[in-house]
């Protein structure tokens, strides 16, 4: 069977994190949340995928390449303008042919381990069907009413608890779809919604049938549930390897990944599960704690403490830093004493809305220099290529180039 993965927007709300690159590529335990989507796939057997590429689409082509290296092939089409997710699908028609009887469709920023996907595999039925889980708040989702074994209704993002069956988006069509996506009106916000297609296949009469799943199933609609993302990834991950130099005296407890090339220098103290990327210098005397990401090529000096955080690669981040609860794009320059206060229950302003986190520090696009003795106020969002001189306090966003002296 193929798999179309959607994987051409932006993302919107995990700005600025996606200013430099789309969602699908933020990456979950040193790996793009596409790679652990499509090595989701591949575990099932499914090789063949037809990624629907868009914004930064570069970025995504370079490091999968034809899909070789991940033990797929993948061939990719792109959405020029993001019209919503049925437009998304109707790109690749081209490659789907007569005789694939089915197909997959699923969004590549949604992190799914393999029984995920064996559930729909293994249960599909009916002229399409529909993975669905249950969760409590289903605010930002499209929710679905069933009778028996049939969908009667998909609600897109509708304010109050009408249903606690939330649509993954993850889907086993026929290439009777096409036909239907053709006849999908345009929605009130300008996007061919592929649940506006559906609902007409219930109107018609069609079978779609939901197939409820409990395995991993995690959206990051905000730059802050990507720490969550990256917690419960960690916590499951089997099988780290431990390479690169441990000088004495450093203490390592649970699970702790080390990259090739990576010197940890003496006193420092890691507490997993902490995945280390590849060529890093850290220490001496550096505090890890669980549940951290660090990326390729990143130095940390000493007396500097990380905790439940994502460094992104190629970062240098001075001594006596204080990074906990953050998300730290690539190739920043963290000066000494680079703090990052961190409070709970934030009201965060995304795009004039108020969106809630529950603990942050920081959230920190790429290519930024940062001087010493800096703090961040909790919440506060660094875009990218900004320049703050050492002894500031930043109160409020910074949009991209901005610079504070
Ligand atoms: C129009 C459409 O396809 N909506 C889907 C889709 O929403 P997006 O905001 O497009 O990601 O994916 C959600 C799951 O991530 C699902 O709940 C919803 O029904």
């Amino acid at each position: 069977m193929k798999a179309i993965i959607l994987a051409a927007g932006e993302g919107l709300r995990c700005r600025p994190l996606t200013l430099t690159r789309s969602k699908v590529m933020l990456p979950v335990a040193n790996r793009p949340i596409l790679e652990h989507v499509i090595s989701s796939l591949e575990t099932n057997g499914i090789n063949e995928i037809i990624l629907v590429v868009g914004y930064e689409k570069e970025r995504i082509m370079n490091y999968f390449e034809d899909g070789l290296n991940f033990g797929v092939n993948i061939k990719y089409v792109e959405q020029k303008a993001q019209l919503g997710t049925a437009h998304a699908i109707e790109q690749a028609k081209k490659l789907i042919s007569p005789e694939d009887s089915e197909f997959l469709v699923l969004n590549g920023d949604n992190l799914v381990e393999p029984k995920t996907i064996a559930d729909l595999l293994n249960n599909y039925e009916g002229d399409a069907s529909l993975l669905t889980v249950r969760m409590e708040d289903t605010a930002g989702y499209g929710v679905v009413l069933k009778e028996k074994k049939r969908v009667i209704q998909i609600l897109e993002k509708r304010p109050g608890d009408l249903s606690h069956i939330v649509n993954t988006g993850i889907y086993i069509f026929t290439p009777q779809i096409f036909e239907t996506i053709e006849k999908t009106p345009i929605s009130e916000n300008g996007e061919y919604a592929i649940t506006d297609t559906l609902q007409l296949m219930i109107d018609e009469g069609k079978v779609i049938t939901p197939i409820p799943t409990e395995s991993k199933w995690l959206d990051a609609i905000h730059a802050w549930d990507l720490l969550k993302a990256n917690s419960i990834v960690l916590n499951s991950s089997r099988n780290l390897t431990q390479e690169g130099e441990l000088e004495e005296g450093v203490i390592i407890r649970g699970k702790v990944a080390i990259g090739k090339n990576t010197r940890i220098r003496a006193g420092t103290y890691i507490v997993g599960p902490v995945v280390i990327g590849e060529n890093c210098d850290i220490g001496p005397n550096v505090v890890i704690l669980p549940s951290t990401t660090i990326g390729d090529n990143v130095s940390i000096r000493s007396f500097t403490e990380i905790q439940n955080s994502i460094i992104m690669n190629d970062c240098r981040i001075y001594s006596h830093g204080q990074i906990s609860n953050c998300v730290i794009g690539s190739n920043n320059t963290l000066g000494s004493g680079f703090t990052a206060e961190e409070k709970e229950n934030l009201e965060i302003n995304i795009n004039c809305r108020i969106h809630k986190a529950p603990k942050l520090g920081t959230i920190i696009g790429d290519d930024n220099r940062i001087g010493s003795r800096v703090l961040v106020k909790a919440g506060v969002m660094i875009a990218v290529n900004c320049q703050v001189e050492s002894g500031n306090t930043i109160y409020r966003d910074l949009t991209r180039d901005s610079v504070v002296l």
